[in-house]
């Protein structure tokens, strides 16, 4: 069964800790929220999870069964990283800039499926303009967009429903909870409340130092 396990984990900015000895276990099926105020460590959590740095101390692993291959998957393969910043290169299109994010993340999808799922999401009529010239929410859309494109089991979601209007809110929990229904894992910071209809939330508080 899929799991994420941090064990002691402190991580911090240069040398000095943001949080200590944190430890958390998410399995198939489960997802939890990163509680915090401003300032204690929350986006580094998700991103020294994403692999973009490195702990002061502690291990973080990813679980799994070997593939088809016998090899077993590493974390990196297997997430799915929306930063705060929405990592949208301004001047190219959502359609191009998807196609990008999912050639990094190594899960290539074809422009095709992009058009359709912007179409789904509502997003058809600003699929070709530059991402400079589109409002703080549709970027924000753009980017979540990557969710219905993705098959990474694991989520890290670092504000994700931040400059989303109520109805693409609405949408945006029902994709988060339909993905932990089908046995995904999503870690998640939030200031909005988030409501995912029918899944049970975890809470987790950053242990102080
Ligand atoms: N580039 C940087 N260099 C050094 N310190 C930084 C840098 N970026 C952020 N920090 C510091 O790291 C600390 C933790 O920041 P982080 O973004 O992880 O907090 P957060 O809990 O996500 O905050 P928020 O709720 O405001 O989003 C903050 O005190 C911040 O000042």
């Amino acid at each position: 069964m899929p799991r994420l396990e941090i064990d002691n984990l402190s991580c911090g900015r240069g040398e000095k800790a943001l949080f200590a000895r944190l430890d958390l276990t998410l399995c198939e099926g489960e997802v939890a929220r990163v509680l915090g105020e401003n300032g204690s460590g929350k986006t580094t959590l998700l991103r020294t999870v994403a692999g973009l740095y490195r702990p002061l101390e502690g291990t973080i692993r990813w679980q799994e069964p070997a593939g088809a291959d016998g090899e077993p998957a590493t974390l990196h393969e297997r997430l799915c990283f929306i930063s705060h910043d929405n990592a949208l290169n301004g001047a190219l299109t959502p359609v191009e800039n998807l196609d990008l994010l999912m050639r990094v993340a190594g899960r290539p999808a074809s422009e095709e499926q992009i058009r359709s799922i912007l179409a789904d999401l509502g997003l058809k009529r600003i699929a070709h303009r530059s991402c400079e010239r589109l409002s703080a929410g549709q970027r924000r859309r753009v980017s979540l967009a990557r969710l219905w494109l993705t098959d990474a089991p694991l989520w890290l979601l670092d504000e994700p429903a931040s400059a989303l209007d109520v109805d693409a809110r609405a949408v945006l929990c029902e994709r988060i909870a339909a993905h932990v229904r089908g046995g995904g894992l999503a870690l998640f910071t939030t200031h909005e409340r988030l409501d995912l209809p029918t899944v049970t939330l975890r809470e987790v508080t950053l242990p102080a130092c």
